[in-house]
């Protein structure tokens, strides 16, 4: 069935680990035209098969800075040597495409978006709890045990700021994913 959300771009935040990803995957599964994710700039060099403006918009370091610093991009970042960003624009072209941008951001992120005039609905993807989070996380496999203690210390900012009155629209507590599920579709559609 297909069903038309209430809003054009959807910014979907939460502690590592708190499901987003998870979350995400069904949302994709059960509505696969429904969705789209906004394409990224970076500075390194694409790798073989990668096309420009479809994995990526590949850019030299100094367009991305100068772009950067005119306020441009919502978020940008750099690793290992290479700037990688969600620029504004990349965004409004998922929207112009017919498509709703759903945005995976940190809570810089949401801050950053915050001062844009991109106007998204904003939900909150809560752990039950971080003993949960913690056993999650570890159950995943993927993070070393200072890569876990990062999330963990992380996650303790990342509540404190949804607790502040105006920072999310929708709160969803990820305890029972099914239930978890119904809710994100009720915040989205
Ligand atoms: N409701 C749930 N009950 C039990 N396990 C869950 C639930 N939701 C997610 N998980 C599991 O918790 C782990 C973390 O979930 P997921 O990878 O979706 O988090 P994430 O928010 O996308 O993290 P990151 O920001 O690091 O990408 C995964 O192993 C996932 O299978």
């Amino acid at each position: 069935m297909s069903k038309i959300p209430t809003a054009r771009i959807i910014v979907l935040s939460g502690p590592s680990g708190s499901g987003k990803s998870t979350l995400l995957k069904r949302l994709f599964a059960e509505y696969p035209d429904t969705f789209g994710f906004s394409v990224s700039h970076t500075t390194r060099k694409p790798r073989a098969g990668e096309m420009d403006g479809k994995d990526y918009h590949f850019v030299t370091k100094e367009h991305m800075m100068e772009e950067v610093s005119k306020g441009k991009f919502i978020e940008s970042a750099t690793f290992s040597g290479n700037m990688y960003g969600t620029s504004i624009k990349a965004v409004k072209d998922v929207v112009d495409a017919g498509k709703v941008c759903m945005l995976d951001i940190d809570m810089q992120g949401v801050q950053l978006v915050k001062k844009t005039d991109l106007n998204p609905r904003y939900v909150f993807i809560q752990p039950p709890s971080l003993e949960i989070l913690e056993q999650r996380l570890r159950g995943r496999g993927s993070e070393d045990e200072g890569s876990i203690q990062a999330r963990l210390s992380a996650c303790k900012a990342e509540l404190e700021y949804a607790k502040q009155p105006g920072s999310y629209d929708f709160t969803i507590v990820n305890d029972d994913l099914n239930r978890a599920y119904e809710d994100l579709k009720v915040a989205i559609f």
